[in-house]
């Protein structure tokens, strides 16, 4: 399963910690139809920062809606956190009659956390997130990137070790995204969360992730995986090029799958 191979350091790749999820010859399909993933096989290690590409229509969703337990797989194992795992998307999905604070509070709140701790923590996680200053706004009065800001803070307090991201940045314009993608980070190496990040942005998988995983078009497999080391993160231009080699193997999926 294992692709194009880059530069590996014990930094990026984590091999000494537990792995958090574990994907056997898994495979997924819906009644006759043809398979969607098939012997998909891949390990994330608990802290690590995944980044899934590939072709529209590939099973990503389907795979992180497997992860999270929302759905099963036809064939293979599938090992998660028996915590589960708290899901973020494209859309915030914020109740728009409740405020910023009282939407990370209503996640809080399932989980049986008592009125006064649930409004501290609420109030900690917003500014965590940068955004303490409105926290009694609803989100008509919000922006879409602030937006996306609280949808993070509510995910957190799911306090799940693993975050599911279906990319969450992906309606945003590309100023608001680079800006939350610093935000990501920090957060990311503030609460030590495992992450695996969907998205279409093979510049954005550079940017967060230290790995980035490949699913090949119908039926999804794992075709290629870069491991993204700190120097990547250091040197534009070595980020540069490994985008370059990266898009070139998604462009030559998504013609395979034309
Ligand atoms: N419940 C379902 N029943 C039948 N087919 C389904 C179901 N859910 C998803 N599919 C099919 O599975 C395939 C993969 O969908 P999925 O949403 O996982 O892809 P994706 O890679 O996330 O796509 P995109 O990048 O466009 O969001 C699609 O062809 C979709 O129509």
């Amino acid at each position: 399963m294992l692709g194009l191979a880059v530069e590996t350091t014990q930094e990026a790749t984590l091999p000494d910690q537990p792995p958090v999820v574990v994907l056997e010859n898994l495979g997924k399909h819906y009644g006759v139809d043809a398979a969607i993933l098939e012997n998909v096989n891949a390990t994330v290690r608990q802290g690590e920062f995944v980044a899934l590409l590939g072709a529209s229509g590939c099973g990503k969703s389907t795979l992180l809606n497997i992860i999270s337990g929302l759905d099963v797989p036809t064939t293979g194992a599938v090992e998660v956190p028996v915590d589960g795992a708290a899901f973020m998307f494209q859309d915030s999905s914020l109740f728009p009659w409740l405020s910023a604070r009282e939407n990370v509070e209503l996640a809080l709140k399932l989980r049986g956390v008592g009125r006064k701790a649930r409004r501290a923590r609420a109030l900690e996680l917003l500014e965590l997130v940068n955004l303490a200053h409105a926290a009694d706004k609803r989100p008509h009065e919000l922006s879409g990137g602030m937006r996306q800001r609280v949808s993070l803070a509510r995910s957190l307090a799911q306090d799940r070790p693993l975050l599911l991201m279906d990319e969450p940045f992906a309606a945003l314009d590309a100023i608001t995204r680079d800006l939350l993608h610093n935000e990501l980070e920090r957060v990311w190496r503030e609460t030590q969360r495992t992450i695996i990040f969907v998205t279409h942005n093979v510049r954005e998988a550079v940017r967060l992730a230290q790995r980035v995983l490949l699913l090949s078009s119908r039926p999804g497999t794992v075709v290629a995986q870069w491991e993204v080391s700190p120097e990547h993160r250091r040197d534009g231009a070595k980020a540069a090029e490994l985008t370059e080699e990266i898009t070139a193997k998604l462009r030559e999926e998504i013609r395979r799958h034309a």
